[in-house]
């Protein structure tokens, strides 16, 4: 079972909003998926429709809801959409994301982490979207964020893990949930991701852009499974040579 601050997850597949065909879509592919906890971008919710496309049927599966706040480029826009967030939804939860470059949408880290200082003073359950930076993870885990949520790539990308060797060492040294986020473009990415020992991955574009994003939240779900069970199993070593698989060769000189 996955905790994040005081939650209990029993899926660590997270995923997201954006992108899907329909409202239907979405709704059919989160609920093939397992997931209980769901991201959704506060400049995407239109508060005054209360049949929202996004909103309502989220609501009505009893999901979790983890705003973001896509769009904010200063750690002030960012904090400013967070109070705005637990105002209209009702919930502490927030995915900090600050990302002043439209290109590659990277975090920036300096008003990540401002902004995650003050949200966290104001009791906000934060879990920041930053670059692998294992430095910067320590720094947001002392000042009291519930997780982090490194990148694999950047966003939308489909390009896997790039930060697979700093997302090791993020893993190695937590004390908090670590999520990769971004850029997890195939089931065998976020498999990858559990098998490193992440806690859990979040999963947008690749299965909203998806062919058939039902069938690809299932492929999801049970990637992130097969990839926790193999990090609990233990992997074996690697080695740059070959290392035979049966060594004992010794019968060979009791051939005639
Ligand atoms: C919805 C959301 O928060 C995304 O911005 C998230 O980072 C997932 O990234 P992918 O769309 O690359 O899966």
């Amino acid at each position: 079972m996955l905790k994040i601050a005081d939650t209990d997850f029993s899926s660590r597949l997270f995923t997201g909003t954006g992108k899907f065909a329909s409202g239907r879509v979405m709704q059919d592919a989160i609920a093939a998926s397992g997931s209980e906890l769901v991201t959704l971008a506060m400049k995407r919710v239109d508060f005054k429709a209360g049949s929202d496309d996004i909103l309502a049927p989220l609501l009505s599966r009893g999901v979790r809801l983890l705003p973001n706040t896509s769009g904010a480029r200063t750690a002030k826009e960012a904090i400013f959409a967070a109070e705005l967030s637990r105002e209209m939804l009702g919930t502490e939860w927030l995915k900090l994301e600050i990302h002043p470059d439209p290109k590659y949408l990277m975090p920036c880290p300096i008003e990540t982490f401002l902004a995650a200082k003050e949200l966290v003073s104001q009791g906000f359950k934060v879990l920041p979207y930053v670059h692998a930076d294992p430095v910067l993870c320590r720094r947001l885990e002392e000042i009291g964020c519930a997780a982090v949520m490194p990148l694999g790539s950047p966003i939308g990308s489909n390009q896997g893990l790039v930060s697979r060797e700093f997302l090791k060492i993020i893993i190695e040294q937590a004390g908090i949930p670590v999520v990769v986020d971004a850029g997890i473009g195939a089931p065998s990415h976020a498999c990858e991701a559990m098998e490193l020992g992440a806690d859990a991955v979040l999963v947008n574009t690749a299965i909203a852009s998806s062919a058939d994003p039902v069938r690809m939240a299932k492929a999801f779900a049970k990637a992130v499974e097969i990839g926790r069970e193999a990090y609990l199993a233990g992997l074996g070593a690697t080695s740059h040579h070959a290392v035979e698989t049966s060594p004992l060769t010794g019968f060979l000189g009791t051939h005639p």
